[in-house]
């Protein structure tokens, strides 16, 4: 093992396990090596360490022993001996920072190759073609209209009030005018002050050959000087008395028409302050109307592994579904007799009492694929998108036949039709309604839907041939309270029987739905982890109940309060808390 050791920042003296002194390779910083060294190296040898020291003053040997009581991993005792009191570490260099970095940095590139970094660009860039082109596409027409404003700048005239044209043009000092067509700008040039008297030639002239304001200053080399010193602009109904004037003082005047590039310019720059605002509006609409067809197209039938055997208490709504998955495996004859399959199915009760959970395990218990969605889904802002979205998702699901969808709260658009001035919900309930009517006698498509208010549905939707069965899904009762909480405790490991644990909670959980008796038995599980245990006892279940009951409070009882408390009521199995 070869060991360096230096001074702040020279070299000291190179030492391995046999005290062999060798050449430097680098100079690190003394807090960096002591650091450094401590972490990776430990030595054998004894403090005070056996090498020779040389060439160094007493500063530096304290700062080489320093080093090496650190790397021995017995700092405090080392130091202490050889009367060093440790000073607070030296920020290292920025440089020294950086170093290591670069290194790392270096390494990358070392091992990169070229080949694989073009297979890498174009793996990116064909996973993102779309935003690809699209940011291409936009870059480019930037850079064009950059390029165009840019080439197309001509020197400003200077605006100046119509009254001011007017006096110039009656002291006489007015050489040339031109009218700009198509639009109100005057441009005039005025005499220089050193020719008062005289025109000079070329600026007349200059008017009658070129007169159109911006091609008069197609020279780029002298792009600065503006052809035309002044501007103003026209005022109505003063035509007449402006070309008398001119006339009457000799001044040239002349009309010429924008010249194209500064009428492209001035589209362009329309455009631009038009479309910078509008264009998060766009992309409002955009998103809005990509979105109504987005769900509907990313929507693919669930693979469901819920089963009847994990809805517990709810018997009745149950059996009422097993008879709709008997149907769609086709174990059920109905067709022999003239019936017809189901076209809806209404789970109506209370929030958690598993209406969404018996839908799927519906769907798990056929084998067939299953269309979930949330009624508010189809509640569109634009009107006919939500309707459009219950076509795409009647269409794919009649495409997987035989199939199963399940709308979650129709109230949301099932409502009665003609109570709001919503028109847009009426006409995503009046598509469902249609859509419903659609299914061919041999279609096995069927409709579950699920509602805690079923008196708001509109009635067209509850008539024969849509939603023709109603299954209440009730409040459980304390059989069924039990039999849920069985299901949820199957995967938690319990201090106890499950049965005591379920004839407890069930005991004390009188009007919980199953989502309650979830919610409980998750919150007794996390408590058990946070006081640390194994498995969850007891205690976390009633100060879990406690919680659901009351919600959580400063007050509340701990674990081992809670167990006095069970132990001075003495309560046995199913004794009200
Ligand atoms: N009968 C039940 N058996 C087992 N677990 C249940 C039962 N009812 C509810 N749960 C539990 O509660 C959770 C929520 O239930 P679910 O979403 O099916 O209720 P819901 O009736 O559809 O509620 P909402 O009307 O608010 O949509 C389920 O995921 C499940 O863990």
């Amino acid at each position: 093992m070869v060991l360096q050791c230096f001074s702040l920042n020279r070299p000291l003296l190179l030492c391995n396990g046999r005290k062999k002194i060798i050449q430097a390779e680098k100079i690190l910083p003394l807090s960096m090596i002591s650091r450094d060294f401590s972490s990776s190296f430990t030595l054998s040898f004894r403090y005070p360490p056996a090498f020779s020291l040389s060439g160094l003053n007493r500063s530096e040997s304290r700062c080489s022993r320093l080093v090496v009581a650190n790397m021995s991993g017995n700092d405090k005792e080392k130091q202490s001996s050889a009367g060093i009191t440790e000073k607070p570490r030296p920020r290292r260099r920025f440089s020294m920072r950086l170093r290591p970095r670069l290194r790392l940095i270096s390494a990358k590139l070392r091992r990169l190759s070229i080949r694989s970094l073009i297979e890498d660009t174009v793996f990116v860039l064909r996973k993102n073609s779309r935003k690809f082109t699209l940011s291409m596409v936009i870059s480019f027409a930037m850079g064009f209209c950059f390029l165009l404003l840019k080439f197309t700048t001509v020197p400003m005239s200077k605006v100046v009030p119509y009254s001011d044209l007017i006096s110039n043009l009656q002291s006489g000092k007015v050489l040339t005018v031109l009218f700009e067509e198509g639009s109100r700008r005057i441009f005039f040039n005025t005499m220089p002050a050193s020719q008062d008297s005289s025109k000079p030639e070329e600026e007349s002239s200059s008017v009658t050959s070129n007169s159109n304001p911006a091609s008069s200053s197609s020279s780029w080399s002298s792009r600065s000087i503006p052809k035309w010193k002044y501007v103003t602009r026209k005022i109505d109904h003063d035509e007449n008395f402006l070309l008398g004037l001119m006339r009457e003082t000799g001044t040239t005047y002349s009309s010429a028409p924008q010249s194209a590039f500064m009428s492209m310019r001035n589209v362009l720059i329309t455009i631009i302050s038009l479309w910078v605002p509008l264009t998060p509006l766009m992309w409002l609409l955009y998103r809005q109307i990509s979105s109504a067809s987005g769900p509907a197209k990313k929507r693919r039938p669930s693979n469901q592994t819920v089963s009847f055997d994990d809805v517990e208490g709810v018997d009745a709504a149950k059996e009422e579904l097993m008879e709709i998955v008997s149907c769609l495996q086709g174990s059920l004859n109905y067709s022999k007799l003239g019936a017809r399959l189901l076209r809806g199915v209404l789970l109506v009760g209370p929030p958690g009492t598993g209406k969404t959970l018996l839908a799927r395990a519906v769907a798990g218990e056929a084998g067939v694929p299953f269309f979930s969605v949330s009624a508010s889904e189809f509640v569109e802002m634009f009107v006919g998108r939500g309707a459009a979205r219950i076509r795409e998702l009647f269409n794919t699901a009649k495409k997987c036949e035989p199939s199963i969808i399940f709308i979650d709260e129709l109230d949301a658009v099932g409502g009665k039709r003609g109570r709001s001035f919503n028109d847009e919900r009426d006409q995503t309930l009046n598509q469902l309604l249609t859509e419903m009517d659609g299914f061919e006698s041999d279609m096995k498509v069927i409709v579950i839907a699920a509602t805690n208010r079923p008196e708001a549905l509109d009635p067209a939707l509850c008539r024969p041939g849509r939603f023709s069965r109603k299954v209440i899904v009730g409040e459980p009762d304390l059989e069924g309270r039990k039999k849920i909480l069985a299901v949820h405790l199957r995967v938690v490991p319990l201090e106890e029987e499950s049965l005591m644990i379920c004839n407890l909670v069930a005991s004390l959980t009188s009007g919980f739905v199953g989502a309650d008796l979830a919610n409980i038995v998750n919150e007794a599980a996390l408590l058990a982890a946070r006081r640390g245990g194994e498995v969850v006892c007891r205690e976390d279940f009633l100060l879990a109940i406690e919680r659901a009951k009351f919600g959580i409070n400063e007050n509340q009882l701990s674990p081992t309060a809670i167990k006095k408390k069970v132990s001075i009521s003495g309560f046995h199995g199913c004794q009200p808390f």
